[in-house]
């Protein structure tokens, strides 16, 4: 038998940020191997008019979870959701919850943050420092605690190109900024924010920095590791390929590629797309907390969860990857057709902007006027421009991070843990992986039918004869304007009709003649 799994049965687990993308995989997967775990903790706040409870149920009843009920049939008997919001002082966990939490729990995986990389300087340092050190106070009061996971981001240094498996610090000291934001009004901290986090491109990156910083100050003598991943995407394998249910990372660029919105970006093609799929990440993070807890190593070890360094895809690849699966299985009622232009030239990318998406976008709500409806598309595009111009930092430069904890933790597996708990990256072929992302994009998290694919290249047949239709017309309305403005366009014009005219008298005569 694994040995991770076994150690998981019988115990009590705690997880923070279990209602996001990784929280769910994680979750799943230890049901599903260790069906025989005592209880698995996880701190939810009410959201969008659902109860904690409700959100659980939720969860619990997705398609993600479909195998963990069979193998785990009493699964809602093993989840204990406690109200808990992280934005606030004990994160105002009932007195008897704390109790229970502070007695009971062995092994931490505290997941949640902001990954928002537009987030206000005090959001993101409350929920991804603060929150992070009061997780920490609390963990160094549980007497049975074996092992703290916490999950940072490969990117948390991402103003280094080669980065270690090491805590590298910042300049200000974390109690500082945790102090400061208390009595900085929002004015002061905005324009503090560009001083602060220096080189990095946004708070979300500055705040995880500081986030392993705390948990390095705050270790004490708990058994603490830190897990680094890079771009998270759809799951490889389990419970099934292509799973994906939000628009972080490319997911959302992967859809509004799909639907014809975006067309062309600014991105290197030859740059490194460092992606790991959610499961092998999940993978990796139960292993170490297994090791964690039961090799105990004398500091707080680091883990790169990352692909480039041992089977490197780039970005090009992955472009023409999901371009190539959007001809097979297109999105239904696309805008335009699909299109990947990557140019790393500033001026080329705003003349594609302008001519290629902001362009249509007016013309469509010019057209959406005439009909009597309310515009929108300028708008939506303005959005989608202004997020892509966030993530342009990340597909536009390559970094090397090493490896050397994630691959010591491999070679300490048992086969059947290797086998089980996967995260060998280099087994990963990425065309298939692309392939059933985009698969998994449209099934999972758009909700489209696979019935309705003919309907959808029908829709696009009809786009590509709109658009040829509407290029013939703007040449000839140019073309007609030029020939009533320059001689030497009227000269150009009836050189070509009177050739046109010489060449069908010509084979006119030579047909008659055979006659
Ligand atoms: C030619 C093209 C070809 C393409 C070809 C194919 C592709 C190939 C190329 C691929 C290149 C990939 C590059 C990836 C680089 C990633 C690097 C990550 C590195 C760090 C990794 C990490 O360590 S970190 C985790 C990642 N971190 C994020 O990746 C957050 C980003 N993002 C935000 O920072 C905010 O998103 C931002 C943007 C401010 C917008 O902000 P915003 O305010 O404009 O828009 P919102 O997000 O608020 O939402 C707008 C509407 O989407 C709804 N919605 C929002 N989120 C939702 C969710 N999760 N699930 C469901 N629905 C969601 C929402 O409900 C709104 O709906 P409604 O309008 O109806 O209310
Ligand atoms: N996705 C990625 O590409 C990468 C993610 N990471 C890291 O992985 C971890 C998980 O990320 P991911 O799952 O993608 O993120 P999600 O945004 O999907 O999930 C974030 C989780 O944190 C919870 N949370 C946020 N604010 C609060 C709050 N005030 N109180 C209680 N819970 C809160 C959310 O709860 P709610 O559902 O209520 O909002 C949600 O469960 C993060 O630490 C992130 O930094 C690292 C590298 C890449």
């Amino acid at each position: 038998m694994s040995m991770i799994a076994a150690f998981y049965n019988g115990k009590s687990i705690l997880i923070t940020g279990a209602t996001g993308f990784m929280g769910k995989v994680l979750m799943e997967k230890l049901f599903r191997t260790s069906p025989d775990l005592k209880v698995i903790y996880i701190l939810v706040r009410p959201k969008a008019g659902q109860t904690t409870q409700q959100r659980v149920f939720q969860i619990l009843n997705s398609k993600l979870f479909e195998k963990v009920k069979e193998v785990c049939p009493n699964v809602h008997e093993k989840i204990r959701a406690v109200y808990a919001d992280l934005n606030q002082n004990d994160f105002a966990i009932s007195k008897e919850d704390m109790q229970e939490l502070l007695s009971c729990t062995n092994v931490v995986f505290h997941c949640a943050a902001t990954v928002r990389f537009d987030d206000h300087l005090r959001h993101a340092v409350q929920l991804n420092v603060t929150a992070t050190q009061q997780l920490l106070l609390m963990a160094s009061q549980m007497p049975k605690l074996e092992a703290f996971i916490h999950i940072s981001t490969a990117f948390s240094n991402c103003n280094l190109t080669h980065i270690d498996e090491v805590i590298y610090p910042c300049p200000v000291e974390p109690k500082q900024i945790i102090d400061s934001m208390e009595w900085l009004d929002d004015a002061i901290i905005d324009e503090i924010t560009p001083k602060l986090i220096g080189d990095r491109p946004n708070t979300y990156t500055y705040t995880k920095a500081l986030g392993e910083m705390v948990v390095h100050q705050e270790s004490g003598n708990m058994n603490i590791a830190i897990i680094r991943p890079s771009i998270v995407g759809a799951t490889w394998q389990e419970p099934f390929p292509g799973w994906v249910d939000n628009l972080n990372g490319p997911s959302g660029l992967i859809i509004a590629a799909g639907k014809g919105f975006l067309r062309s970006i600014r991105a290197t093609p030859m740059a490194v797309a460092d992606l790991i799929p959610v499961d092998t990440v999940v993978n990796l993070t139960l292993a170490v907390g297994w090791y964690t807890a039961v090799h105990r190593p004398k500091s707080t070890l680091i883990y790169h969860c990352t692909s480039g360094n041992l089977n490197p895809c780039n970005w090009g690849k992955m472009g023409f990857q999901v371009l190539a699966t959007f001809e097979k299985v297109p999105l239904e009622r696309a805008f335009r057709r699909p299109n990947a232009d990557f140019t790393t030239n500033t001026i080329t990318s705003q003349y594609w902007n302008a001519v290629s998406h902001r362009a249509p976008a007016i013309i469509y709500d010019f057209y959406l006027r005439l009909t009597g409806r309310k515009p929108r598309m300028t708008k939506v595009m303005n959005r989608l421009l202004r997020n892509v111009s966030m993530l342009e930092y990340f597909v536009n430069r390559s970094w090397e991070w090493s490896t050397y904890n994630t691959e010591m933790l491999m070679s300490e597996l048992s086969p059947e843990d290797q086998r089980v708990f996967n995260f060998d990256v280099r087994q990963l072929n990425w065309l298939e992986y692309i392939e059933n992302y985009v698969l998994g994009v449209k099934k999972y998290l758009l909700k489209e039918d696979m019935a309705g694919i003919p309907e959808a290249k029908q829709h696009l047949k009809r786009l590509r004869n709109i658009h040829y239709l509407f290029n013939t017309a703007l040449f000839l309305i140019a073309w007609r304007l030029l020939i009533a403005r320059s001689q030497m366009a009227r000269n150009v014009w009836f050189f070509i009709v009177s050739f046109c005219y010489k060449f069908l008298s010509y084979f006119r005569a030579s047909s008659t003649l055979k006659v």
